[in-house]
């Protein structure tokens, strides 16, 4: 379902008279249906850089990085709207919404923007805005207002609220309660019996270790310092 092979990235530093500085080389991974891969390595080593390059938000400079068929490294800009919209989840703690949007819609669009009957695409929205503890009173606000854990959870109801078949987790129980952290695996472990491929970011050991298949040290992609 995802399959990276033979990724290059470098960044180029404009504003230091250009240096290139090689952050990844030889990346290559393949996460099956149903499988959940969990990034690990020291911070820098390259997690963030490897989930932005599935994602499509940063370039790969060779390689290919196919996600259900899709090339992200190659495919134009509206290939990867559509692979986001239908086929590739995205899940941070990190909610970005349009203002004065209620939240309910705001769980429901992903749904909506599929063509999915509105009933069904708000049923789904409060099945999830409920199990992740979200007060019905606070359904018809705009989550702008909300707390930050408020947010992360809407922002997970969100990003769990279409079935995608391939799903990039950036640290999704960090800073949870106990409860809502259950919830979370709970989703990730359904999205894992339905088929759903993940690649996933996650310091909360404990987590990991339950909901992971396999882990790969980013640290093996560091291209040789002496480069
Ligand atoms: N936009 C950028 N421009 C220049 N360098 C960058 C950019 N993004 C990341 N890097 C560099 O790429 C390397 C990998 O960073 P990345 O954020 O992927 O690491 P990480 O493993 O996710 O770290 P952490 O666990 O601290 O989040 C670092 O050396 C970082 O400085």
């Amino acid at each position: 379902m995802i399959q990276i092979e033979n990724v290059y990235k470098s960044f180029t530093l404009h504003n230091q008279g250009g240096a290139e500085i090689p952050v990844m080389a030889g990346a290559s991974l393949r996460v099956s249906p149903g499988e959940c891969v969990a990034l690990t390595g020291n911070s820098g080593a390259g997690k963030s850089t490897l989930m932005r390059m599935i994602y499509g938000n940063y370039l790969a400079q060779s390689g290919r990085i196919l996600v259900g068929g899709t090339d992200v490294a190659s495919a134009a800009p509206r290939e990867i709207i559509a692979l986001r919209r239908k086929t590739l989840g995205h899940v941070s703690q990190f909610l970005r919404v349009v203002p004065r949007v209620p939240t309910l819609e705001v769980v429901a669009e992903p749904l909506r923007a599929l063509g999915r009957p509105r009933a069904e695409a708000l049923g789904r929205a409060r099945d999830l805005l409920s199990r992740l503890n979200i007060p019905e009173t606070l359904w018809g606000l705009s989550p702008t207002t909300f707390s930050g854990g408020e947010q992360q959870r809407v922002n997970i109801a969100r990003g769990f609220a279409h079935p995608y078949p391939a799903l990039l987790l950036d640290e999704p129980t960090a800073s949870l309660d106990a409860m809502n952290r259950e919830t979370v695996l709970a989703l990730i472990e359904e999205a894992k019996a339905r088929g759903a491929a993940i690649v996933g970011i996650f310091h909360d050991a404990p987590a990991r270790d339950r909901v992971a298949d396999r882990v790969m040290d980013v640290a093996a992609f560091t291209p040789a310092k002496a480069a």
